[in-house]
């Protein structure tokens, strides 16, 4: 539509006169043109009316309105009855005009009319108008029609115009031709497709795009008014009917809450994975159907699999399962725990598990419940072989004599006890030594401490060497050694005391100054099923040990 230049506009007019006023208006007016303002307006091709909001009255209509609104004359329009035809959308729509208006704001907007089944978009300005009694109104200038969308396409712009979804429509450049009040409300000042969105660049990318596709969608950055906003964005290429030319055709939706919360489970699920990663104990979560949710490396490390963790998800476990069983001492037995403990579900089970390489795992299985529904469960598996070495070397240490490297008295009480129920009980038999350097005293007095400890670790050699494997020789005190014998009678223990007796007498010691010997004396008793307790055959043992002492020692002497 075409703006006849050689008229008056209609912004000349005074928006607070009546239409009889419009005549003073123009007496500025050359006269060359016209005395008859109204006729003046006749002549322009643009549509210029006052309507009456809250009447739903026409009050003026020039020619090319009258022409517009597809009416006869301007009176058959003023005396149309717009509150029998106007839909309720177009009156919601002018109800939110009022105030507007009324704060002398100037709307510009689009309307579609349909004359004589003809349909058009017009671009209107639309400003306060005070009728004679008072009332808003509005005087309508119909700028440029943008577009020229056929009937169809106009009833579905109307169709959108209540859905929260922004639909705007730009011509092939991207500039901006119609959009629904969604889409007004969010972006009042941007008219171009590029500052619809934060990157004006991906802007651009996404016109290119649509010269190739008819449609696409993503979801993008998008500004409104001011802010950022998350959208899902449709874009759809079409034509003007009637001209010819492309447009596009853009849908929006705020999904600014979904991404938020998207962007906040990616981030806490990012965390538990820095968790999960940084932690040195091997994890692995099966759901319920025992496939792989979560592995991290450690669990690859410890069962040398080489693939990264991520390429477990999804994997059967029942094979995974089979496939390491190897690696365990006990193969069967371990996929037949594992089964054992799915069943029970018994929470934080833990159990060891023996490998072949000679390394111990710790496991420990959690069952996974949420609102009482099981979801599978969590398999913890630690490494513990330095743990289980050092709690090894403590009870080594605690039991053993670090002079010498026998048992020491506290393992000497427990392994007696042990043999002495197995006399009571089983009628079995065992003998008990008791073995004590002669004169050690004078060796350490004139050799001196570390000499004396030389025979100590000889004495102890010695008893290494010349026992049986099942015999267990102690150093119970300073120079004080005894030696359990299980399965042996005191005949048997006599001849072993005397083998003992003269490998320590024949043996030489290398001292620093000279070589020297020593003896010692020995006293022999058996277990016996009637002693009360280990203190009962010790003290006999003792006696028999004195007994040898008072008769000259470098003896045995035999007690039961
Ligand atoms: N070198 C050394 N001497 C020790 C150790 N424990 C105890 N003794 C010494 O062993 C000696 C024991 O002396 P006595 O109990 O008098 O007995 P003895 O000299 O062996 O004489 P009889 O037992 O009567 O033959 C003491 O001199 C202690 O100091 C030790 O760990 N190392």
């Amino acid at each position: 539509m075409t703006r006849d230049d050689s008229s008056p506009t209609a912004d000349t007019l005074d928006h607070r006169q009546g239409p009889s006023d419009i005549a003073t208006s123009f007496h500025n007016v050359p006269q060359a043109a016209t005395h008859d303002p109204t006729a003046l307006l006749d002549r322009l091709q643009t549509p210029i009316w006052i309507f009456d909001i809250e009447q739903e009255r026409m009050h003026y209509a020039n020619a090319a309105a009258v022409r517009l609104w597809g009416a006869e004359t301007p009176q058959a329009l003023y005396a149309r009855d717009f509150s029998s035809t106007m839909s309720e959308a177009t009156r919601r729509r002018l109800a939110d005009y009022l105030p507007r208006l009324a704060r002398g704001e100037t709307i510009d907007e689009h309307w579609s009319f349909y004359p004589g089944g003809q349909a058009i978009s017009l671009h209107c300005r639309c400003s306060r108008y005070l009728t004679n009694k008072g009332r808003t109104g509005m005087l309508v200038e119909g700028l440029e029609s943008d577009i020229s969308l056929d009937a169809s396409s106009l009833r579905a712009l109307e169709a959108v115009r209540h859905t929260p979804m922004m639909v705007s429509v730009f011509d092939g450049q991207g500039r901006q031709l119609v959009r629904n009040p969604a889409a007004l409300a969010a972006r009042r000042g941007q008219t171009s497709f590029a500052a619809c969105f934060s990157d004006r660049n991906a802007a651009e990318g996404l016109l290119q795009r649509l010269e190739g596709e008819p449609r696409t969608s993503l979801e993008a950055i998008m500004r409104v008014d001011d802010r950022e906003r998350w959208h899902h964005v449709d874009l759809c290429r079409a034509t003007d009917p009637k001209t010819g030319l492309p447009m596009i055709v853009m849908g929006e939706l705020d999904i600014t809450p979904r991404k938020t919360l998207e962007t906040a489970q990616l981030v806490s699920k990012r965390q538990l994975e820095v968790v999960i990663e940084g932690l040195d104990v091997g994890l692995l979560l099966e759901d319920e159907r025992r496939r792989v949710i979560v592995a991290n490396q450690a669990f690859c490390d410890l069962f040398g699999i080489e693939a990264p963790p991520e390429q477990l998800v999804g994997m059967d476990c029942r094979e995974a399962a089979e496939s390491t069983k190897a690696h365990f001492m006990e193969p069967e037995g371990f996929v037949a725990r594992i089964e054992e403990l799915i069943v029970a579900r018994q929470k934080q089970t833990r159990d060891l598990l023996a490998m072949a390489n000679g390394r111990f795992l710790e496991r420990a299985y959690t069952p996974l419940f949420v609102a009482d529904q099981y979801h599978g469960h969590l398999w913890v598996y630690r490494d513990i072989t330095r743990q289980r070495h050092q709690e090894a070397d403590w009870a080594r240490k605690a039991s053993t004599d670090p002079l010498t490297g026998l048992a020491n008295r506290r393992s000497f009480d427990d392994a007696a006890r042990r043999v002495a129920r197995s006399v009571k009980d089983d009628d079995s038999q065992a003998a008990l030594l008791m073995i004590d350097i002669d004169r050690f005293k004078v060796i350490n007095d004139t050799l001196g401490h570390a000499e004396g400890d030389k025979g100590l670790r000889l004495l102890a050699d010695t008893l290494r060497h010349h026992l049986r494997q099942s015999d267990l020789p102690c150093r119970t005190g300073g120079e004080e050694f005894m030696v359990i014998m299980p399965g042996m009678s005191a005949e048997e223990a006599w001849a072993v005391a005397w083998r003992l007796l003269r490998q320590i007498a024949e043996a030489t010691i290398e001292a620093e100054t000279l070589p020297f010997h020593f003896t010692v004396s020995i006293g022999a008793t058996c277990f016996l099923p009637g002693d009360a307790s280990v203190e009962t055959v010790t003290r006999r043992a003792d006696a028999a040990m004195y007994q040898a002492k008072r008769e000259g020692r470098n003896r045995v002497a035999v007690r039961w």
